[in-house]
């Protein structure tokens, strides 16, 4: 919990701006959380050992080493620990050779939206929402230059630390923050927002938002639950959708590229949609909770629980 390598980094670099909020903000942040749960995480995290991974593959996955960089020992310790940090949501990873089996395979979003994206070669990315910051690796992975990730979730910025324990890159973080407490930063090449849209309660602030972290011409990706139909239809579930209680506004893809030209961006493409499989979402012994099986209606797969389509989500690409 200790962010000045990572101030040091951004007074060089064109996040600068950021050091006249951020560090007040952060401070905060650490005062409202000595306590509780994350007290403990924090003892856990201290717990790892250190290991000298043999590789590190953010390009194929996010891969650290192998289990013959450690013992035996280190390996049973490295798991006990890890899997205090339950449900393990995003992932997998693979650390010195055991496989955080999480519910989501991330990967496969990753897979399909990469060969839509611009080269993050040497790019300034943000990723909003990011949960334990599995895409953030897979960015790197695809050559950035520095990537930041915000998600105000205490357990999923602890496993992000987890992770980084034993990556240790620099040029890697996670912020816990949410959305609405970033400046307009204007200073990022592309901004992923992934997951998240549905869950604000006002998409159109939140697309605003999102455009004041791009520089001009900068990229977004945005993915989010889309349902079928015309440039009018937008489903507003009832109190629960798929067991959430946070889901708001669930466009269709014409609407929602109406939304983003209503808010000033161009270019909107629509580049994947896919309806989410047990294949990607399912419960593994990395969660100890439900997962999409349970979601759904056990006689008709194609709805959710509660009777609305099933989840069906959108890659959509746009410019500033
Ligand atoms: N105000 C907020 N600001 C930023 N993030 C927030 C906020 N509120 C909640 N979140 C975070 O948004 C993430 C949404 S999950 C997508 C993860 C990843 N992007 C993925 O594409 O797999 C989607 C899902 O599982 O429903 C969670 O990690 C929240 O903590």
């Amino acid at each position: 919990m200790n962010f000045n390598t990572f101030y040091q980094q951004i007074a060089q670099n064109r996040l600068a701006g950021w050091l006249n909020t951020l560090p007040a903000q952060l401070t905060q942040w650490q005062k409202d959380q000595l306590h509780g749960e994350f007290a403990q995480w924090q003892k856990t995290l201290d717990a790892l050992p250190n290991t000298t991974p043999s590789n590190v593959d953010l390009t194929n996955g996010v891969i650290v080493g192998d289990s013959n960089d450690i013992t035996p020992g280190e390996y049973k310790r490295i798991e006990n620990l890890l899997r205090k940090f339950k449900p393990w949501r995003k992932g997998p990873y693979h650390i010195h050779g055991l496989h955080i089996d999480t519910e989501w395979r991330s990967d496969f979003k990753w897979d399909r939206l990469a060969p839509h994206i611009s080269s993050l070669q040497d790019k300034y990315v943000l990723d909003i929402g990011c949960g334990s910051g599995y895409h953030l690796w897979r960015m790197r992975g695809n050559g950035a230059k520095f990537v930041v990730g915000i998600d105000p979730t205490q357990l999923f910025y602890t496993q992000f630390n987890a992770i980084q324990h034993f990556i240790n890159d620099p040029a890697v973080n996670l912020l816990p923050l949410g959305v609405e407490d970033l400046p307009e930063l204007e200073a990022f090449d592309s901004v992923f927002a992934m997951g998240v849209l549905y869950h604000r309660r006002s998409p159109i602030d939140f697309l605003y938002q999102l455009k004041a972290q791009l520089v001009k011409g900068g990229e977004l990706v945005l993915e989010t639950l889309v349902v079928d139909g015309d440039a009018n239809t937008v489903l507003v579930p009832g109190e629960r959708y798929a067991k959430m209680r946070n889901v708001w506004f669930l466009p269709s893809c014409e609407a929602m590229s109406g939304w983003l030209t209503r808010c000033g961006f161009s270019n909107i493409r629509v580049v994947d949609t896919d309806i989410t499989s047990f294949e990607e979402q399912r419960k593994t012994d990395w969660i100890d909770t439900e997962s999409l099986q349970d979601f759904l209606d056990p006689a008709d797969p194609s709805k959710t629980i509660e009777g609305y389509p099933a989840p069906k989500r959108a890659i959509f690409i746009a410019n500033k």
